[in-house]
């Protein structure tokens, strides 16, 4: 059994496959090291062959995963480095190696997957798109916060905008004008992911007509479905990169 990784700033997405290219037979989201041990352990995962992993976080706290899991299971674990060029993609950093791991890796598997020009959008704790251009060339993309950073960094630096998650979840069921704290600026962070998602379509319309495909991926990709009822919700799509960028011996 084969266990994949990938190692967000919010959580740490796993996941266990039996061979390449097959549908995984379990997989989980945690916040923490511990949980991600405890849970593998708890789901009896006892024969792993290999594991190989994707990290945005810092090269210690990486490091501290992979002698936590290395230890824990007796598995030697392959961690994605950053690359010029990878399974037809070339990489349109100009120095490559600051790119994001997790947006190289989703690229790189929207690439694999269809062939020719896409837009990759991935919502976690940062929001980010990435284009690649017909015959695989990295444009480059962009990076604004994910929503949760937008609220709560309004709620940390105001000193009148207080709600709870209750409030929030309800306030965010219509875009119309807040009468309230929670609705203003609950409904004024969706529309600004909105405005940002439908600008990345726009800047695609202009580069490639519509011969291209949109990716969704992280957890909150099912914010903007609605509005992009063409995009592929492709929830594995750093996965996708993973297994070009570490094939299996
Ligand atoms: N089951 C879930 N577990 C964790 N986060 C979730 C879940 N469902 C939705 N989310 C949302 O996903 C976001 C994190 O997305 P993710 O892609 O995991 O981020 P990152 O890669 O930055 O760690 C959170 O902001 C949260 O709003
Ligand atoms: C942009 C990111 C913070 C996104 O991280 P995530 O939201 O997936 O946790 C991450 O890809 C990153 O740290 N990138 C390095 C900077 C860059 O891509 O230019
Ligand atoms: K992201």
């Amino acid at each position: 059994m084969i266990l994949e990784l990938d190692c967000g700033n919010s959580f740490i997405k796993w996941r266990v496959i039996d061979r390449p290219g097959r549908a995984p037979l379990l997989g989980g989201v945690v916040d923490s090291d511990d949980e991600l041990v405890a849970g593998l352990r708890s789901a009896g995962l006892l024969q792993l062959v290999s594991c190989r992993l994707v990290s945005v976080r810092s090269d210690a706290e990486t490091a501290a995963l992979v002698g936590r899991l290395e230890s824990a299971f007796a598995v030697s674990v392959q961690c994605a480095m950053p690359m010029q060029e990878l399974a037809g993609v070339r990489n349109g950093y100009g120095d490559y190696s600051r790119l994001g791991l997790d947006r190289w890796l989703a690229l790189v598997g929207a690439y694999q997957l269809c062939g020719g020009a896409c837009v990759v959008l991935d919502l976690g704790t940062a929001v980010t798109s990435d284009f690649v251009s017909p015959d695989g060339l990295h444009l480059g993309g962009f990076i604004c916060p994910g929503v949760p950073l937008m609220r709560n960094q309004l709620r940390t630096h105001t000193r009148r905008i207080r709600y709870d998650d209750a409030a929030a979840q309800e306030a965010a069921l219509s875009l119309d004008p807040g009468s309230s704290t929670v609705e203003a600026v609950e409904r004024g962070c969706a529309l600004m992911l909105r405005g940002f998602v439908l600008t990345q379509l726009e800047m695609a319309r202009g580069y490639w007509g519509a011969d291209f495909t949109i990716y969704l991926t992280g957890g909150d990709a099912p914010l903007v479905r609605e509005i992009l009822p063409q995009a592929c919700h492709v929830s594995d799509l750093v996965f996708v990169g993973l297994a070009a960028a570490c094939p299996l011996s």
